[in-house]
């Protein structure tokens, strides 16, 4: 689903990250971790071509499509539907004056979906959502649920990969929990490629199946999350478990 090699991303020259290899099979569960400024965002966003002003290299293949060459339209397309970009506060992207469902139905319309109302339960229900909420507004809704809700979206409309930018630390620790737990489900049940960018090494334990370290710019480790948190090789990586609570 996704297929990173020797990527490069650079601001007015000035590297800021440069990730060799990164693969994200169909439901497989990859995290990007690290301190603040160390890369993972540029990483994640430049996997959809949303790094404006970046001179980027390398290969990103995501979902099939070559991101390094697809035109705007193939992008849009691909942001569109088939790999959703989860960011921190949803709320702040959701229109404050119009109701979630009507948010979900023109968004199911727009990309000419069939039957939206079965795609908008489905996909409420997918998340564990209560059917109710999709009569509220933005600001009526929990910070969790607003969460979930952009999950829901991204769903119905179709994403076979979630790229998730710190989705739960906005969140208080139950309600992290849950979503988490939504998340794990969606993996497992519907074969949904996950790849997400956190420096909250606990949650990283409860969901990712490998884990890519990111200092300054450089992967400094990474292989299968049970083993680099277990047994970190580099100091830095032993830096990031020592700060845990
Ligand atoms: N649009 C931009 N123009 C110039 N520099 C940028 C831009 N976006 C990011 N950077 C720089 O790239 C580096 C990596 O930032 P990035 O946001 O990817 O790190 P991060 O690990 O995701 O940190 P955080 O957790 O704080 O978001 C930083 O030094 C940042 O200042």
């Amino acid at each position: 689903m996704i297929e990173v090699r020797d990527l490069r991303v650079s601001y007015g020259g000035r590297p800021v990250a440069e990730v060799p290899e990164l693969d994200v099979a169909a439901g497989e569960s990859v995290a990007i971790v690290g301190e603040s400024g160390s890369g993972k965002s540029t990483t994640l966003l430049s996997l959809l071509g949303l790094t404006e002003h970046a001179e980027v290299s390398g290969q990103v293949k995501v979902c099939g499509v070559d991101v390094m060459t697809a035109s705007q339209k193939a992008l849009r397309e691909l942001r569109g539907a088939r790999a959703a970009l989860v960011m921190q506060s949803p709320q702040a992207a959701l229109s404050p004056a119009t109701r979630l469902g009507t948010l979900m139905r023109r968004a199911l319309r727009l990309h000419g979906r069939d039957d939206p109302e079965r795609a908008m339960a489905e996909a409420v229900e997918a998340v564990l959502l209560d059917p109710a909420i999709l009569r509220r507004y933005p600001h009526e809704v929990s910070g969790g649920q607003a969460q979930r809700f952009a999950i829901a979206l991204a769903i119905a409309l179709g994403a076979e990969v979630i790229l998730a930018d710190e989705p739960t630390s906005a969140l208080d620790v139950t309600v992290q929990a849950e979503v988490v737990g939504v998340l794990r489900r969606l993996r497992a049940e519907r074969g949904l490629a996950l790849l997400l960018v956190s420096h909250d090494l606990a949650l990283v334990s409860t969901i990712a199946d490998r884990v890519l370290v990111m200092k300054d710019g450089a992967v400094v480790e990474s292989g299968p999350a049970a083993r680099v948190l277990a047994e970190p090789s580099h100091p830095y990586t032993r830096e990031l478990l020592e700060a845990l609570p």
